[in-house]
């Protein structure tokens, strides 16, 4: 089976002050479609960096990046942008909501920057709100959601599109563990349901069981990729 991401000897290194750190050195993996891929390890393993490549929003110094079937290190910085637009759905640890558009609307932006027909645009944002079950707090603003609510609607914000890669960067860090518990527990129902990669990067172990595969950084290599035994079957969407 051909994998959905495929990374091939990345190494990406920061040079400041004349101090340089490698923050990744020839890690190479393949992420597949329909699943959650956790990647976890301590502050400053080179996770973040790791996503940034995968997702096209940097460049490596080496290696290159298989995504939705382009090669994305040979494109230019406009490329990887149209890339990321079309292809790619991003959920970042402070929910970057817009603190005066309601729910709906929060998540029917991107499709008005794709110049998806209103109507068509307004169901499917409907359709997203309603997959992430907070089809009832539509009209509410961020200011009166919970910052798991808040965090809901950035996944349906980053779904709406249907992307075929979503990228998760510390997801759950500014929630507690309970509401930590049920965006993982989402992001990896969207994987089973869209069929999307998605790949989430978080320092949080108990996030660890929640996941279909875990690959665990350190110092900018990846040192274990595992799959952990579920109990429970996961319920529909
Ligand atoms: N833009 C940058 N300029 C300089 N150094 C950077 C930059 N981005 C990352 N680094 C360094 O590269 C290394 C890897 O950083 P990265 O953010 O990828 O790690 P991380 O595992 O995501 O960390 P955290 O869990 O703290 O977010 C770290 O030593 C970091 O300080």
């Amino acid at each position: 089976m051909e994998a959905n991401l495929s990374a091939r000897m990345l190494s990406k290194s920061y040079t400041v002050q004349n101090i340089r750190t490698d923050a990744l050195r020839d890690v190479s993996l393949d992420l597949w479609a329909g699943e959650l891929s956790l990647i976890i390890g301590p502050s400053g393993c080179g996770k973040s960096t790791l996503l940034s490549l995968m997702s096209g929003l940097s460049r490596p110094d080496s290696g290159t990046v298989y995504a939705a079937g382009v090669e994305l290190s040979a494109l230019s910085d406009a490329e990887r942008d149209a890339f990321r637009l079309a292809h790619c759905g991003f959920v970042f640890q402070g929910f970057n909501l817009f603190p005066a558009l309601t729910a709906l609307e929060q998540v029917q932006i991107p499709l008005d920057y794709l110049k998806v027909p209103q109507d068509r645009a307004a169901r499917r944002a409907a359709e997203a709100l309603d997959m992430v079950g907070l089809w009832h707090r539509r009209h509410l603003r961020p200011a009166e959601l919970s910052g798991g609510e808040k965090q809901r609607v950035a996944i349906a914000r980053a779904l709406v599109k249907r992307p075929s890669l979503l990228f998760a960067d510390e997801p759950t860090s500014a929630l507690d563990s309970t509401n930590g518990g049920t965006v993982t527990d989402l992001l990896r129902r969207i994987a089973h349901a869209t069929g999307a990669v998605v790949a989430c990067v978080s320092h949080d172990p108990r996030l660890i069981a929640r996941a279909d595969r875990v690959l665990e950084m350190e110092d900018g290599r990846l040192l274990r990729d595992r799959r952990p035994a579920h109990s429970e079957p996961m319920e529909p969407l």
